[in-house]
């Protein structure tokens, strides 16, 4: 098989450049196969996945790069084998800076409409937990596949912060209005079987490299298809939740740094950082 790897993230110190553009992944690698013409992005920042500032940034920098190239295909996957992400930094929320949380939350909101919005086939091969903003990049794919036995969903309520529009828009729209209200009113985390059962999921799979496959399956049945034709329609079938989004996207992200340095969140995001600190 001819792999050619553009980016590749050695070890957890080592950066390494890509030769074909000049961004630079420490977080994450993005390899290409050449033969298919499908890439893997797979998260590496070790312990969880979770989302800083420069996560955020390598990211939306990936699924640039995936556009850009002309990918068939785009499989996101986690390097670790316990957890696919871990959401939102908490250390992000927690006495936040107020320029930095402003241009923290704008950054999420651009990499998610990048990522929501791309007219490049997408995928996510979820091996491992995966909670709130994890959830939410798997459900910006276009097909899901979880390992067995791990949990997904998002679980803001149990950590004391209001589910964004963006995070209920993307549920509702996979599994629908009543589902997504039972769930995220009680910050419900799905195991990967109860996932497949309300369709957060498309398959759950005993491996990561099965979930490859399958992922891989998906993507190729996109090869007969015009790709243009393909990506238009994605972006006509996703327009509405965009557009919405995009309208008031300046107006959602105040009330949420409003919302997220007021004193009772911030309290409850102290407990939640402790009970984690204390779990061991
Ligand atoms: C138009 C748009 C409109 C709106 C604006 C946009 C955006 C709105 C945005 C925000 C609003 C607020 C929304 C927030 C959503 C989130 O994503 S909040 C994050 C929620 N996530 C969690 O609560 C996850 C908590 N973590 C876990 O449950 C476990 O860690 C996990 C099951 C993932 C793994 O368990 P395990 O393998 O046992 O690992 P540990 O628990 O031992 O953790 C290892 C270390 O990692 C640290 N850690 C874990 N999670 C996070 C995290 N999310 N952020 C930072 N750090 C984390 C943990 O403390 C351990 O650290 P230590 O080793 O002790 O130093």
């Amino acid at each position: 098989m001819a792999f050619r790897t553009k980016n590749l993230f050695e070890k957890t110190t080592k950066l390494v450049r890509s030769y074909s553009s000049d961004k630079i992944y420490t977080h994450m690698s993005l390899t290409l196969n050449e033969q298919t013409g499908i890439a893997t992005l797979e998260l590496a920042k070790p312990p969880v996945n979770s989302m800083s500032f420069g996560f955020l940034s390598q990211l939306a920098a990936a699924v640039q790069q995936s556009e850009a190239d002309k990918y068939k295909g785009l499989i996101i996957t986690s390097r670790s084998s316990g957890v696919f992400s871990a959401g939102l930094d908490l250390k992000e929320l927690h006495h936040p800076d107020s320029d930095r949380i402003l241009n923290y939350l704008r950054r999420l909101q651009d990499v998610w409409f990048q990522l929501y919005d791309c007219s490049t086939p997408t995928a996510a091969v979820i091996n491992g937990h995966s909670i709130a903003g994890g959830c939410l990049l798997a459900l910006s794919c276009e097909y899901r596949v979880m390992v067995n036995s791990f949990k997904i969903g998002m679980n803001e309520a149990l950590v004391g912060v209001p589910v964004s529009p963006m995070f209920i828009a993307c549920m509702q729209s996979v599994i629908g209005q009543w589902e997504a209200e039972k769930a995220l009113l009680v910050g419900r985390l799905f195991t990967s079987e109860e996932a497949l059962g309300v369709g957060l999921v498309d398959e759950v799979v005993g491996g990561k490299s099965e979930g490859v496959c399958k992922a891989e399956g998906y993507l190729a049945g996109f090869r007969e298809v015009s790709a243009r034709a393909r990506g238009l329609s994605k972006r006509y079938l996703r327009q509405e939740v965009v557009r919405d989004l995009v309208r008031r996207r300046e107006e959602d992200v105040k009330k949420l740094v409003e919302i997220i340095s007021s004193r009772g969140v911030q309290d409850s995001l102290g407990e939640h950082l402790e009970r984690m600190k204390n779990k061991k």
